[in-house]
């Protein structure tokens, strides 16, 4: 389990995080919907130790840990491929800094092509292949660092409403076949209630869970599933009332 417990930023006079609290078993995928500017980058800048927390912590497993870098893998909604370098050659780009074997990396990266479907394109330059091909790339690189936690703050919306529905399954395939424990940002209520299996709508700045929606219809999901058209329509009365500073 990834356990927040009681994290406070602040930048200035701008409480960020006062007291946040969130706690994800292993293996579950969360998604975190909230208002624009709320805190949720900076919760994964947290997260991954791009800035430090003025106070509280951050467990894996039981174990209190600095930060979660050394656990998690991040993805953007940038790809962060490097231009001149071949696709292939930026899928094994962790495995060369981790000084790995060189041949066996080189096979699990063939591999990780393969299921992401981008076997035949491995010679390509990031600039010859769309944007979801891309970012499939990209999802092939984080399975090359072997971390157990994935953060991924949007990764999907720079893409049209047709890619982003194709990559959806390949999200679910992380935690599915690889079992990998995933905490997402995104603006998307749809795609949140699609992928998550705990989806938390958080409040604006100093951030907090102002509720948790547990889904548990079976993935994949179909977005007219009964028990999502609920969960959407609670969610937005949810983030309406929070934008309305309506306290009910
Ligand atoms: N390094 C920093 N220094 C000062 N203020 C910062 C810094 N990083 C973030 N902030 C401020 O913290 C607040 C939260 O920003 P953050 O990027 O975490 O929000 P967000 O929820 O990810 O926003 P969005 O959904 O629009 O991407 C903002 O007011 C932002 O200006």
């Amino acid at each position: 389990m990834l356990k927040i417990s009681r994290l406070v930023k602040r930048f200035d006079e701008l409480d960020v995080l006062d007291g946040f609290d969130l706690e994800i078993p292993r293996g579950s995928f969360a998604v975190l919907i909230g208002p624009s500017g709320c805190g949720k980058t900076t919760l994964f800048d947290l997260l991954t130790g791009v800035v430090s927390p003025d106070a509280g912590t951050v467990s894996w497993m039981g174990d209190v840990i600095p930060d979660a870098g050394r656990v998690a893998a991040y993805m953007q909604q940038k790809d962060l491929l490097l231009p001149w370098r071949s696709l292939m050659d930026n899928a094994l780009l962790p495995t060369t800094i981790a000084g790995a074997d060189p041949a066996a990396s080189r096979e699990k990266a063939a591999a990780l092509f393969q299921r992401m479907g981008l076997h035949g394109f491995e010679a390509y330059l990031p600039g010859e292949i769309s944007g979801g091909m891309r970012q499939r790339c990209a999802l092939v690189r984080t399975l090359m660092f072997e971390r157990e936690l994935v953060l991924l703050d949007e990764p999907l919306s720079a893409l049209d409403a047709i890619t982003r529905r194709s990559l959806h399954g390949l999200l679910l395939m992380l935690q599915q076949a690889f079992h990998r424990t995933l905490l997402m940002i995104t603006h998307d209520i749809e795609e949140g209630l699609l992928l998550a299996d705990d989806l938390y709508v958080l409040s604006q700045m100093p951030m907090n869970v102002l509720c948790r929606c547990r889904l548990k219809a079976p993935k994949p999901r179909r977005p007219d599933d009964p028990e999502l058209i609920r969960a959407k329509t609670a969610v937005m009365a949810r983030l309406d009332r929070e934008l309305n500073n309506d306290p009910r």
